[in-house]
């Protein structure tokens, strides 16, 4: 294992009726809110009625910014830091899935820095302070009502970043499984990909000895696929949402990259790919993870036939890692086929045409990932199988 600190400062307010908790949340941080939202589902499902009618009964100052994309966008941080100055916001209150969340944090990052949000988002200048964020979860896939993270799109350069801080994880998240039921099928799908591909992310790590690290992101995996298929044969399976909204966030709210060092390859990739094609970030990390795991299981094999066995149930007997590989990359494929996720960039019509521009894009250092670290020409080749 790796030295480390593991210090995680969001409250979870989790589960049923959860949402009276604003009550007592907002207040310790003012009485002047930024509600941020999306394109209208919390309209659509009731939440944004509830939220309003508390928020009005408290008496809190409300100023709305909605219509934040799936994917965000820095001209939408960059109208959200100017509502913050322009009404002087005591704290953003992100009603949504990651999107909005992340929105919520470049805005609270963005609006105590002077210059261009993006220059944070591509980590040229550290965030110095930020802005207080409550959440108020609809979608379980992100983890972001968990951790410190944001992944913002900056359409015009054609161009997906993500950037990190300690100052810009949520004070307080209401996770009310209710809120989730009416994520359509394709959403929630892309969720399931989402967090399964957050912990092998952090299960193909380049470290020692993190036994327990490792069966942590056993746990969520085989939680995910005994829950899965039974969701998505009835969304309206409120156990079964819960299941999942818990996974989401322990599926990248740090414990499983404790002394870890994580790889996030296949991220860098889908978000060049997403920041080219704007499809959703799950369907793309359904095309790629495979070809990942196929590509570097050439290198290093161990860790993926480790997972073959004790996630997929494979029996490694007698084969040849070169099979097991294979045959590890085939049931991982097939599960997430079997749940609707697709499985080739053409479903979603992309052919070879900005195959290198997502190559370049995909490279923010040198080399990306650290179980098999990879140069451009790897990036290629992956993106090339996915087609
Ligand atoms: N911060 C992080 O740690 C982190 C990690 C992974 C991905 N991301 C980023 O998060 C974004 C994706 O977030 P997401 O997967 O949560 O999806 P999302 O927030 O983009 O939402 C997807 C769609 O679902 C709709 N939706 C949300 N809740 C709903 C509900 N309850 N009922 C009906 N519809 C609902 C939204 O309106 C939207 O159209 C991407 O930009 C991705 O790159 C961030």
């Amino acid at each position: 294992m790796e030295r480390f600190q593991y210090h995680n400062p969001t409250k979870l307010l989790f589960g049923k009726g959860q949402l009276e908790s604003l009550r007592t949340e907002i207040p310790r941080y003012g009485d002047r809110v930024l509600l941020l939202y999306g394109g209208g589902s919390i309209k659509a499902n009731g939440l944004y009625e509830e939220v309003t009618a508390l928020l009005a009964d408290m008496q809190v100052t409300v100023v709305e910014l909605s219509g934040v994309e799936p994917n965000p966008r820095l001209t939408t941080v960059q109208t959200g830091i100017d509502l913050v100055h322009e009404h002087q916001i005591d704290l953003i209150l992100a009603v949504g899935g990651g999107s909005v969340i992340d929105c919520a944090k470049g805005i609270a990052a963005g609006a105590k820095y002077d210059g261009n949000p993006w220059d944070i988002v591509t980590r040229q200048v550290p965030v110095t302070d930020a802005l207080p964020i409550g959440t108020v979860l609809t979608l379980a896939a992100t983890g972001s009502e968990m951790n410190g993270g944001a992944v913002i799109t900056n359409w015009e350069a054609q161009d997906k970043r993500s950037f990190g801080s300690p100052l810009t994880y949520p004070k307080f998240s209401v996770l009310d499984p209710t809120y989730t039921l009416s994520v359509p099928a394709n959403q929630t799908v892309y969720g399931i990909v989402d967090i399964m591909s957050h912990v092998f992310e952090q299960y193909f790590h380049a470290s020692e000895n993190a036994l327990l690290q490792e069966r942590f992101g056993e746990s969520i995996l085989r939680t995910m696929m005994e829950t899965a298929p039974r969701l998505v044969q009835n969304l309206n399976d409120f156990d079964a949402r819960e299941t999942m909204l818990l996974n989401g966030t322990f599926a990248l709210n740090g414990t499983l990259s404790m002394g870890v060092k994580t790889d996030w390859a296949t991220h860098m990739i889908e978000h060049a790919v997403s920041a080219v094609y704007d499809i959703p970030h799950g369907g793309g990390l359904a095309i790629l993870f495979p070809e990942w795991l196929r590509y570097v299981g050439k290198t290093r094999p161990e860790r993926i036939i480790q997972l073959g066995e004790r996630v997929f149930g494979i029996d490694v007997n007698g084969k040849s890692d070169e099979v097991l590989v294979e045959e590890t990359v085939q049931a991982l494929q097939e599960f997430w086929t079997s749940i609707g996720a697709p499985s080739r960039l053409s479903d979603y019509e992309i052919d070879a045409t900005h195959l290198e521009l997502m190559a370049e894009r995909a490279m923010v250092a040198e080399q990306i990932g650290q179980y098999v670290p990879l140069r451009q020409q790897d990036v290629s080749a992956i993106l090339k199988n996915a087609l």
